[in-house]
């Protein structure tokens, strides 16, 4: 028998603000895979992350790893996926390292402190993404960019083998993007993470995804490998974009042209 998915979710419907904003939406992601989720603002793709991550109420099915995501404690279904949202909450005046600490809260006993191990698990990931300098630091001090590998630092720290991040490169320089993106491929071969990211950058998207999604007004309306969603026709109905999709080395590029 087949392992069951690491995130499977069926007919999945999120109301906000007394509107519906996700009406149906069915996704299968292996274990291993990285997939992109794309489409136009407003689409619902934060959405979908957040309702995957157990951030907000929905109804239909999330199962993480074979098991309804509502039927896991907090604590476990933190050790199972970790959600990295464009603008997390900063606590003020708290320094870096003690942020990516954040990371192991769900290994922490709730009177607990943190282990060595802890520690040790918080400094590797600040070295993986170059951020050790930064370790006492305040985080409100960072650039966007900085902070944003912080945000990226902490979830790794979790250990959760399901990652979610949302446009998890939007702050990011050219040279950080790859950075970052190679990173997250490099752990996701060597720890078998699971990835699903949004991402509105649709060249890079189909560069380091596995499978696209697309997302138009809350329903999934295109799925499959790159080149089958980065088409010159889809992108004009679903984004209203002029575009046009040439060979590159890794996929599809999607370069945008006037009119
Ligand atoms: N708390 C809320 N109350 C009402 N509507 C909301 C709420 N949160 C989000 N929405 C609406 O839900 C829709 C989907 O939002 P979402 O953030 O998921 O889109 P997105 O595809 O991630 O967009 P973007 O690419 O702009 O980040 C938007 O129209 C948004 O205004």
């Amino acid at each position: 028998m087949s392992p069951a998915p690491a995130v499977e979710v069926t007919g999945l419907h999120v109301r906000l603000g007394g509107a519906a904003i996700l009406h149906g939406v069915d996704l299968s992601v292996h274990t291993g895979e990285w997939v992109a989720v794309i489409g136009p603002n407003g689409a619902g793709k934060s959405t979908l992350l957040r309702a995957v991550g157990g951030l907000l109420p929905y109804t239909g099915s999330v199962r993480l790893l074979g098991t309804p995501s509502d039927r896991l404690r907090r604590r476990d279904r933190a050790r199972v996926v970790a959600t990295v949202m464009q603008s997390p909450v900063v606590p003020a005046g708290m320094a870096v390292l003690e942020y990516v600490l954040l990371g192991r809260t769900p290994y922490i006993s709730p009177l607990g402190r943190e282990s060595g191990a802890d520690l040790d698990a918080a400094h590797a990931v600040l070295d993986q993404l170059d951020l050790a300098g930064f370790a006492g630091r305040p985080l409100a001090t960072l650039s966007g960019g900085e902070r944003q590998r912080v945000f990226l630092a902490r979830a790794l720290a979790q250990g959760a083998t399901l990652l979610l991040l949302d446009e998890p490169t939007s702050a990011l320089d050219i040279g950080h993007q790859q950075e970052v993106l190679e990173l997250v491929d490099h752990l996701r071969r060597e720890r078998q993470l699971t990835v699903i990211a949004t991402m509105h950058d649709l060249s890079i998207a189909g560069e380091y995804a596995d499978r696209l999604v697309l997302l138009a007004d809350g329903r999934v309306v295109a799925s499959g490998v790159p080149r089958e969603v980065l088409t010159e026709e889809l992108l004009a109905r679903h984004y209203r974009a002029r575009v046009r999709v040439i060979d590159g080395e890794n996929g599809p590029l999607v370069v945008p042209v006037r009119g």
